[in-house]
């Protein structure tokens, strides 16, 4: 669903009304932020891709954010690569200053963010710094074993797509953005979605939150 256009292309017709309802021109000025957390491989990416095309937000994946940085061979590349080849998250400040410039640079002003905050000091960030409040917080809950079989068999030649790397990320996940989630659930933002089924079905749960997102959107 576009909101840019107003024009509805998604399948359900009761949640695109409601949607343009609260995306037309009148309340265009306001932002509203999904964050998506969950373990490396839950399929955050792939989710965020199909939020952003049938749901209408911009899609930022804090990943993906880095990766170009580390491309472009700027000062701060050399030192992401190791970062994420260690599977350790960069300081703050890094990826704050890259989400910062994307979400100025970007005309659509409703965020999907994939894989941020993941850490006490990144959400400390998000909310002094980039301002931002969610208005919800999705929850990819997958096991470890299916997570590390989608990452060993996803072949985009990312260099943390190895078992050594795999087990660090997973720790990282459960020591330092578990703490995270549990902040936002306990403000009642959370919403945990089933993300060991077929890719599909995760997103007809996503759908069927999206209803319970756009409550919170009213409310908010
Ligand atoms: N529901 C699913 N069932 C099976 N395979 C999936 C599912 N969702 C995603 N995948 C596949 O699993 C791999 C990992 O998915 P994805 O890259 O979206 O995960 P991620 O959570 O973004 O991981 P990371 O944190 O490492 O960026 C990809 O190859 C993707 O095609
Ligand atoms: O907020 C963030 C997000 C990511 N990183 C680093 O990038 C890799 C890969 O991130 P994915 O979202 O899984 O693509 C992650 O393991 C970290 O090394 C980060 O530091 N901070
Ligand atoms: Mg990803």
């Amino acid at each position: 669903m576009g909101s840019t256009s107003n024009k509805c292309v998604c399948d359900s017709n009761l949640i695109c009304f409601i949607y343009l309802q609260n995306s037309g021109e009148v309340s265009s000025n306001q932002s509203k932020v999904v964050y998506v957390l969950g373990g490396p491989g839950s399929g955050k990416s792939t989710q965020c891709s199909k939020i952003a095309k049938h749901l209408g937000f911009r899609h930022l994946s804090a990943g993906d954010l880095l990766e170009a940085e580390a491309e472009s061979g700027s000062n701060d590349g050399k030192m992401i690569r190791e970062y994420k080849k260690e599977g350790k998250l960069v300081p703050s400040e890094i990826i704050v200053k890259l989400l910062q410039k994307a979400m100025q640079e970007s005309q659509n002003k409703n965020f999907v963010i994939d894989g941020f905050p993941r850490n006490e000091e990144n959400l400390s960030a998000a909310e002094n710094i980039l301002k931002i409040e969610p208005n919800a917080v999705l929850v990819f809950d997958c096991s470890e074993e299916e997570m590390t079989r989608r990452i060993l068999s996803r072949n985009q030649g990312r260099v943390d797509d190895k078992i050594d790397t795999i087990k660090k990320r997973l720790n990282v996940y459960s020591e330092s953005t578990l703490p995270v989630i549990n902040y936002y659930s306990s403000k009642g933002k959370v919403r945990k979605i089933d993300a060991g089924r077929p890719i599909e079905e995760v997103f007809d749960e996503i759908k069927d939150s999206a209803a319970w997102v756009i409550v919170w959107l009213f409310i908010l």
